[in-house]
């Protein structure tokens, strides 16, 4: 049995049970998907007192600002059982996604992630959930391009504008995945900045949990050539 099944919250878990009815109403899960996200969120809550894995202000949402924003990114890529996972931190989306596909034949989320002590939580937030998923302490750069197994979809939170998610995604796009960024309110923004390197033909979605959140997709990333973006720049 897991560590946390079918526990309820911990007696002073800063993490709220409306708010936990609230992100399963919007993200159904079964309940053993939700045992082993009882057990991560226990462990998240405990360590977050010695590493800051995600903002102490968004905790008493844990589970609609992290949980049921991870969770969404299955219906977009329902057939996917190969995850790549850019930047997990505390494991959003990455071993949200682990802990739903857990059971699912094939399944694996890589984990990548270059900072030793958040690696260190999510080898054990990966442990106590029994979830597929592997670690890869490492940069992303070197993750890409050594990867050499089939990829069905990449996706990346809170890591880094989407022109630089472009790059980092580009190789695994280009062997067959799909990529789903986890993105706020400056998405135009960031489209419009990205379109200057980038051949896109992006599909947004908005968030399930409301919001600014969108969701940005692409089957295809084509890198311009210099003349070419010479001329998207100057608007031609
Ligand atoms: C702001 S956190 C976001 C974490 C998580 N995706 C989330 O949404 O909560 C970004 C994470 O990406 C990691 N990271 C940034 N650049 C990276 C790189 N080039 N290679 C590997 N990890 C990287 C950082 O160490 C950090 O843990």
């Amino acid at each position: 049995m897991l560590a946390g099944m079918s526990a309820p919250l911990q007696k002073h878990s800063p993490c709220s049970a409306t708010d936990k009815a609230a992100a399963l109403a919007l993200t159904p899960v079964s309940s053993e998907t939700e045992a082993r996200l009882d057990a991560y969120v226990d462990l998240l809550v405990q360590w977050q007192t010695k590493t800051n894995l995600v903002a102490p202000s968004t905790l008493p949402q844990l589970w609609t600002r992290h949980i049921a924003d991870s969770l969404q990114l299955l219906a977009l890529a329902p057939q996917a059982t190969r995850w790549a996972d850019l930047g997990s931190g505390g494991g959003f989306p990455g071993v949200v996604l682990a802990c739903a596909l857990a059971g699912v034949e094939g399944a694996r989320v890589d984990l990548v992630e270059r900072n030793a002590k958040k690696a260190a939580f999510l080898r054990e937030a990966v442990r106590i959930t029994a979830s597929p998923a592997t670690i890869h302490l490492m940069d992303i750069g070197d993750y890409v391009e050594r990867s050499e197994d089939r990829i069905d979809c990449v996706t990346a939170r809170a890591l880094a504008p989407l022109q630089v998610l472009l790059g980092f995604a580009e190789p695994l796009v280009n062997k067959g995945a799909k990529a789903l960024f986890l993105k706020g309110q400056d998405v135009e923004d960031e489209l419009t900045e990205a379109t200057i390197y980038w051949n896109i033909e992006p599909r947004i979605h908005s968030s399930r949990t409301g919001g600014q959140g969108r969701i940005v997709e692409f089957e295809h990333i084509e890198r311009r050539d210099r003349r070419g973006a010479r001329q998207a720049w100057r608007g031609s």
